[in-house]
This record gives C-alpha cells, structure tokens and sequence, in this order.
C-alpha cells in the first residue's frame, strides 16, 4: 500500500502541492484528476522521488519510502523519457535487464507485450519512427516489463485510440487483481469514472474530494428534474429550495433533505399533473466542476 502523507512540494513562494494525503490500497486503481497545473506530476513525481518533497512523506507498506522500494516502482513520467532512436524492444528489454531480468527473459517479455499492444512487427523500428499513440504504446510497456509492486502512470490513456485504451484497461487490471496499487492520472474523467475503485480531485495543490465513485456522487448536491403538464415557472415562488433552472414545463431543483421530495410532488400536484420528478444523479464530471470551482 502507497501512502502520501501530507506531502507539499513549494517552488520559490508557489506552493504546487499542497498538504496532499491520500492512499493507494493494494489491488486499488486510483484515478488522479484536477485541472492544468492542479498539481499532478509534482506529486507523482515525488511519489517517484525524481522531486524532493518539501514537507511531508511517502510511505509504502507502512514503512517510509526506500530507494530499493522504488526501484520496483513502474513509472511512467509526463516527459516519458525513452530514446527516440534506439529500437523499440532493445530499449524495453534493456529497461528490464537493469531491473535484474534475465537477456533471454527481458526480450521475451518485451515481444510478448509488444504483440498485445499490436506491435510485433514495430520491434526493430527506432521508437522515433512509430506514430504517436504508437510510442505511448511502447512507453506502457516500459512500465511494466519488469513487474513493478506498483505502478504510478501520468496520463497512461493520453493519444490512445479506443483499441489500445481496452488494451490498457485490462493490462491495468491484471496489475491489481494480483494486489499490485495503481495511480494513474487524466483528464478523461469518463474513463475514471468508468475504471477506478477511488477517485482523488486535486485543485490547486490541494485534494478537494477523495472516494469512490458513488462516494463522491452521493456528496454532491440533491437535484432534482420537474417535469409538469404546464408551466413549471411556480417553483420560483416556493422559498424552501434553490432553483438551478426553469424553462417551459421543466424545472431544475435543488432540495436540502431528500423528504422535500414530497412536499415538492404535493406542490406540483396541486397545480396540476406531473410527467416525471427524478433525482438527478451527478457524474464525476459534474463532481469535477462543482468541487474545482
Ligand atoms: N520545476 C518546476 N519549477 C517551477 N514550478 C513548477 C515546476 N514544476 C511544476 N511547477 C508548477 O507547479 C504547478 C503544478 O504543476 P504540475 O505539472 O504538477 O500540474 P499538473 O496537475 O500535472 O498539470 P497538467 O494537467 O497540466 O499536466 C504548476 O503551477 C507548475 O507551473
């Protein structure tokens, strides 16, 4: 288990991680998201110690972070970091072999992988020569070559196409059904919302909201859709609930306490009938933008 505690990282008088806690359990996958320069590579960074922390600390299995641990930390940085002009599976290979791999068992793993990402035949290709999504491909498979105890990605799922992100997703998960953590970070809050067991928002250096998906749903604000057989313009007048939006027969509400939902459909009633009254279940998206704002 990966544990950040209180972990702040400052440049100059900017202060880009604030007092971050969080946990990466074993087996979780843990999405990372917040807005540009929320602070998201810092922290992974520091995870990674690639930066020095400011304050604050990284555990792993309850014990500070060693040097040794992270060595069998998977990583793969924003500045991805591999030689655009060396051949993909020699470098992938080598990249095991530093890791203690055998010669043989590095090449073979490193063919084996490349041919689920649907690269075999791009194995003697320089790096530079591969698209894109392609290099990004190669870069997935340098973090895991060696088997890492734990896998910390920024931006795994950047320039993927829909193929390779399903490739991802169940490389991902074969990870943590063998206890392995994963952080990963992303601005593709569908994704998230659809892949991890927990969800930290970062904004501002700061974690704004941290749980599982439905966790987080639940701690948004109740509301509701109205939809009448006339003009919903009277929830206006009703003092006991905020109106998010009003527009022909359709009223956006939002109530204090869940038992305001029927003195809202006592009121509808009396001025008429009623065509649906739903609670609106937010996404991690709304979430997103409610806890960022
Ligand atoms: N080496 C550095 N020197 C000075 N400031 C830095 C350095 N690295 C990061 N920062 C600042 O720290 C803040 C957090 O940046 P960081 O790259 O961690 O954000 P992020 O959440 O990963 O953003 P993005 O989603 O855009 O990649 C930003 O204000 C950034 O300018």
């Amino acid at each position: 288990m990966l544990r950040l505690d209180r972990l702040t990282r400052r440049f100059g008088g900017h202060v880009a991680v604030d007092d971050v806690s969080f946990e990466v359990g074993d087996g979780q996958l843990v999405g990372f998201v917040g807005g540009n320069g929320a602070g998201k590579t810092t922290t992974m960074r520091m995870v990674m110690g690639v930066l020095q922390a400011s304050a604050g600390e990284v555990r792993w299995n309850d014990a500070p972070v060693t040097a040794i641990d992270r060595r069998e930390f998977g990583y793969m940085p924003e500045e991805r970091g591999l030689y655009p002009k060396q051949p993909v599976l020699e470098q992938v290979a080598y990249l095991a072999q530093l890791h203690g791999v055998s010669a043989h068992d590095a090449r073979e793993r490193g063919t084996a992988l490349l041919d689920r990402f649907g690269l075999a035949d791009r194995a003697k290709d320089k790096l530079e020569a591969l698209s894109l999504g392609n290099q990004q491909r190669v870069q997935i498979v340098a973090a895991v070559i060696a088997r890492p105890k734990m896998l910390v990605l920024d931006e795994p799922f950047s320039g993927l196409d829909p193929g390779a992100v399903d490739d991802m997703v169940a490389l991902l998960r074969e990870f943590t059904s063998t206890g392995t953590p994963v952080l990963f970070s992303s601005h593709q809050l569908d994704l998230v919302e659809r892949l991890c067991d927990r969800i930290v928002i970062l904004s501002r250096g700061r974690v704004v909201a941290d749980g599982v998906a439905d966790e987080l749903r639940r701690s948004g604000p109740l509301r509701h859709r109205l939809v009448t057989g006339n003009d919903a313009g009277w929830v206006r007048d009703l003092g006991w609930l905020d109106v998010i939006d009003v527009g022909g027969d359709t009223a956006v509400v939002q109530l204090a306490a869940a038992e305001d939902t029927d003195r809202l459909l006592t009121e509808a009633l009396r001025r008429g009938s009623v065509r649906e009254l739903a609670e609106i279940v937010p996404s991690v998206a709304d979430i997103y933008r409610e806890v960022t704002a």
